[in-house]
């Protein structure tokens, strides 16, 4: 007789910051935001199945640079739902990468939220997505947006979330550096830059949801914005140049993605952003290229996925 293999996988995405607005630091050490996330196509995929303990194994581009260990995000977040709900069974995560490692996309969050629902799916606990959420804050400000997806606006450390209307498909390039930048080195910067920020209000984001409601992509590509990005390029001089060559090839706009260092770069159809990849690619300025389009959903289970 067969023994019958159950696994569960589920599918989480990347994100662009629209707009990342950053005000001073807490004395909990976390920056208050205000942000419009708009999660995209490029995906990250977690299975789970039956083990004796928990356990991690990270596949795909840059794996090597992700720790296998106790630190794996993905492999905390199984770990802190087990504590939450009481569980006491094994489980063994395969991650499957496609985000960009350190890029500013939030792969490692998109690890996390993948693995809470994955795991949540697995072990039965059927908990709300809410909680889901308040779970996964505790593992990286991005986490319950990724759980989230679409489009939203974030405000707190980035995890407080409101939907947000978005008409139509965007359509963007990015361009990848092997070498990512840490996201609390780009923070540090922003304070030595910034002696006196504002603290973000959302009155700033009323043009780019006004023109995300109306479909408007070019409204929305001379609306991105990051208050990161001034750090980001102190820390990368090198991405200046990223910039100005998705600039020069017709970006509808042309931003660093969350804590850098990848940039994104709007195109006016997905054809343009194949052609700004191309020009990111053709003039050297990336390691490497992807293209996506958003809004996406957030973590999902993928049909089909319960029984081998
Ligand atoms: C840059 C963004 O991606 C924008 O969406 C996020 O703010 C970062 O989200 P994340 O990578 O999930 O961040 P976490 O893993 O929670 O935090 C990593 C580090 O980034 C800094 N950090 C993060 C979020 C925030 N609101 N203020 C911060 O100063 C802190 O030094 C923190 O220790
Ligand atoms: N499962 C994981 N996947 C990716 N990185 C992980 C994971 N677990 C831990 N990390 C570590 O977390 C750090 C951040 O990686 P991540 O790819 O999330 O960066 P990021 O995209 O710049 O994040 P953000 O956009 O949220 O600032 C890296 O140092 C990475 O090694």
């Amino acid at each position: 007789m067969r023994l019958a293999r159950r696994e569960v996988r589920v599918r989480a995405p990347g994100k662009v910051n629209l707009s990342l607005r950053v005000g001073p630091r807490d004395p909990d050490g976390y920056h208050r935001l205000g942000t419009v996330f708009q999660a995209v196509s490029v995906y990250e995929d977690v299975a789970a199945r039956a083990a004796d303990t928990l356990r991690v194994t990270v596949v795909g581009p840059g794996a090597e640079r992700v720790p296998a260990g106790e630190e794996n995000l993905a492999l905390r977040a199984a770990r802190l739902l087990a504590e939450h709900t009481g569980i006491a069974d094994g489980i063994q995560l395969r991650v499957t990468k496609a985000v960009p490692v350190a890029g500013g996309m939030a792969g490692g969050s998109a690890d996390a939220a993948a693995a809470l629902l994955a795991c949540d799916a697995f072990w039965g606990t059927a908990l709300p997505r809410e909680e889901l959420a308040e779970l996964g804050a505790t593992l990286g400000a991005d986490v319950p947006f990724l759980l989230m997806g679409q489009t939203a606006v974030g405000t707190g450390r980035g995890d407080l979330l409101t939907p947000a209307l978005s008409r139509g498909e965007y359509h963007w390039a990015f361009g990848i550096q092997e070498d990512g930048l840490p996201t609390p080195a780009v923070f540090d910067e922003f304070d030595a830059l910034t002696p006196d920020p504002r603290i973000p209000d959302l009155d700033s984001e009323v043009a780019l949801l006004q023109a995300l409601r109306a479909g408007d992509a070019v409204a929305v590509g001379t609306l991105l914005h990051n208050d990161l990005q001034a750090a980001a390029l102190e820390l990368r001089p090198d991405l200046v140049e990223t910039l100005a060559v998705a600039e020069d090839a017709g970006a509808l706009g042309v931003v660093i993605s969350g804590s850098g260092p990848t940039v994104a770069a709007l195109g006016r159809s997905r054809q343009h952003a194949l052609a700004l990849a191309a020009a990111m690619t053709a003039a050297g300025v990336v390691d490497s290229v992807l293209t996506a389009s958003g809004p996406v959903h957030g973590a999902r289970v993928l049909p089909g996925s319960d029984v081998l």
